[in-house]
Parts: C-alpha cells; sequence; structure tokens
C-alpha cells in the first residue's frame, strides 16, 4: 500500500516532459530554439528562480489547444497516481496562456477534462487553482480575475507565482480580497526566494489559507512561532529547493527542522518534469535523507490532507487511509 497524500503544490506546465514538449512543438509547428532532445535536455541546468522561469514559460509554447491542456493533465495523474496521490491542487499559470493569445475558457476547458478523467479513472479528486504572475502588474491579475469570476469559469482558488523577489504580496491586496469576497481560496508563494516579510505579508494582507514554500521563516523566530500556533500549511518542495539552489543539497534541507519545529508542512513536488521527480521522488529524497520514520511520513501525508480544500468527511476519510497505512507495517 503506498501512503497516501494530497498534492497541494504542483503547477501543470511544470509537469510537460522534454519528450512531450517537443512532440507538440511538431504537432503544433512550433519553433523552439533547442530543437533537438538533447538541446532541450542542456538547458535544465538552473542557478535560481529566474533561470528556471526562462525556460518554463519558453517550453510552454508548444501548448495550443484545449487536446492539449487535457492531455497533459491526464498524462500527469496517471503518474500521481502511480505514486500515492489521492487528491490534487493543480496550479496554472492563465497570464502565460494569455500573452499566447489561446483563450482562457479553452484553457480551462481541456484542464478540467483531464481532472475529470483523472477522477473517473483513478478516483483522484481535484481542485483547480489560477495562479497569478507577481511579476506582471496587479492590474492584469485583477482584470482576468473578473472574467474568471463573471463567467463562472470552473476555477477553485487563486495563487501567486513567478519571480518573487522584488515583487512582495502587498501589490496584490485587491486582488486577493477580491477572490475572498467571491468564495475562492487563496495560497501564494512566499519565502522560497523571498524573506519571511513576504510570508507575513502574504498572510496579513492577503489572508492566504496556505503557504507555497516559506522555507524561508526560519530566518524570524517571531514568524515561525506564530505560523506553528496557526497550523499554517506550508507546502515544501525539496527537489526543488535544491535545483533552484535555494538550499545546496538535500541534506542541508531544512524539512527535519521544520517537523521538529511543529510546523505544519507537506511534501509537494512544484514542477516535476524540471525538478528531477515527482512526489514519489521527492518523499524518497527526503525519507532517504532524514532518516524519516513511518510515522514522520504519516505526519507529512495528514498535514497534506489537512492543509487541503477537500470538504471534512473528504479528508476524514483520506486520514483514515493514512492511519491504515501506517497501521498496515
Ligand atoms: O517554484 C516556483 N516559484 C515561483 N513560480 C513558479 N512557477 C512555477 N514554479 C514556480
Ligand atoms: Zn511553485
Amino acid at each position: 500500500m503506498k501512503l497516501p497524500v494530497a498534492e497541494l503544490h504542483i503547477h501543470l506546465e511544470g509537469t510537460l516532459e522534454p519528450e512531450t514538449i517537443l512532440r507538440l512543438a511538431g504537432q503544433n509547428n512550433i519553433e523552439l530554439p533547442w530543437p533537438s532532445l538533447e538541446e532541450l535536455r542542456a538547458q535544465y541546468n538552473f542557478s535560481n528562480l529566474q533561470s528556471f522561469l526562462d525556460l518554463f514559460y519558453a517550453n510552454m509554447a508548444v501548448l495550443r489547444t484545449a487536446a492539449d491542456f487535457q492531455e497533459i493533465t491526464t498524462a500527469y495523474l496517471l503518474r500521481a497516481h502511480e505514486s500515492g496521490v489521492r487528491h490534487v491542487e493543480l496550479f496554472f499559470d492563465p497570464q502565460a496562456h494569455l500573452e499566447r493569445g489561446l483563450i482562457l475558457a479553452e484553457v480551462i476547458a481541456g484542464i478540467r477534462a483531464g481532472l475529470d478523467e483523472g477522477l473517473a479513472r483513478w478516483g483522484i479528486t481535484h481542485r483547480l487553482i489560477a495562479c497569478f504572475w507577481r511579476h506582471a502588474p496587479a492590474e492584469s491579475a485583477m482584470e482576468i480575475l473578473r472574467t474568471l469570476v463573471q463567467e463562472k469559469h470552473a476555477i477553485d482558488g487563486i495563487g501567486l507565482d513567478s519571480s518573487e523577489l522584488g515583487y512582495p504580496p502587498i501589490l496584490f491586496q485587491e486582488v486577493f480580497a477580491y477572490a475572498r469576497e467571491n468564495g475562492l481560496h487563496v495560497v501564494a508563494h512566499a519565502g522560497e526566494e523571498g524573506p519571511a516579510e513576504y510570508i507575513v505579508q502574504a498572510i496579513d494582507l492577503l489572508k492566504v489559507e496556505r503557504i507555497d514554500h516559506g522555507i524561508r521563516c526560519l530566518e524570524d523566530p517571531a514568524l515561525v512561532q506564530r505560523l506553528v500556533a496557526e497550523q499554517m500549511p506550508l507546502t515544501v518542495c525539496p527537489l526543488s529547493n535544491v535545483r533552484l539552489r535555494a538550499v545546496d543539497t538535500i541534506a542541508d534541507h531544512p524539512l527535519r527542522q521544520m517537523l521538529d519545529l511543529g510546523l505544519k508542512v507537506s511534501i509537494h513536488s512544484d514542477d516535476p518534469a524540471y525538478f528531477g521527480g515527482y512526489l514519489d521522488a521527492n518523499f524518497a529524497a527526503v525519507i532517504g535523507q532524514f532518516d524519516l520514520s513511518r510515522e514522520d511520513q504519516a505526519v507529512l501525508a495528514r498535514n497534506s490532507v489537512e492543509g487541503s480544500f477537500l470538504d471534512a468527511p473528504a479528508k476524514a476519510m483520506l486520514l483514515a487511509e493514512v492511519n491504515a497505512w501506517l497501521g498496515s507495517h
């Protein structure tokens, strides 16, 4: 039996595998600067968040049709199913696709079709979260969000991603207020490359329900105390942190320390096609490095379920499965 988990920090566009990128490029007549698998693979050496984002945004040019979005969503869910994922809260970047002239309703329809397929075939439940770019003006986010709300596009929440340094959460206060007023869930990347202060702003000004990454909270002991007291979920992505040089190696990752402090951390894969592995690989890396006990692993899984936007009965069911997993060995 695999450890049942909720995947809460996964960017759909970050599941685009190099082979899929080249196949879709051919299919959709998109010319990429790296036409062969070898040349493409040579690009995956990142020095920081921005160097990854540059490649990530360039590669998603190959996504053109609703069918493309459906296909990559289903492909991801199959892979997630194989790594024990029972529930997924999927991020996508509307601005990246609008900028390329795609129609948002079609993008969402494709993703939704894939999510429905994942539910039917593997029983994976889902939520869909539109992430706004913090490097773009808040007005752009607001305009898109208004359309999403007015046209009743099927999203369940909003997030905040892309380049972090220099783009504090305060810039998006109105966008997040509007989302909350319209019944949407709210999350934000904060404290990945940005300072602990951005985590404070995300909580106080954006009133987020989860922090994505959040590892730099450790630089502010008062904030750590608060995050523990409020049991604020932190969606930590170990392989991403290593590949984007937020930490030097897995051995230097603060996960063990975060668990010991009582922070509500869970493990996620961020952009698995870019960072060397899906949820199972992220778990394997930290289990091996920190000698995590089965109880530690169950805590990580419970945190993922409790931090999700599932309703209470669905959470209770998954938590019972985590306990069954713990009792099964
Ligand atoms: O790790 C990330 N950080 C910020 N933006 C992102 N967009 C995809 N992945 C990321
Ligand atoms: Zn992310």
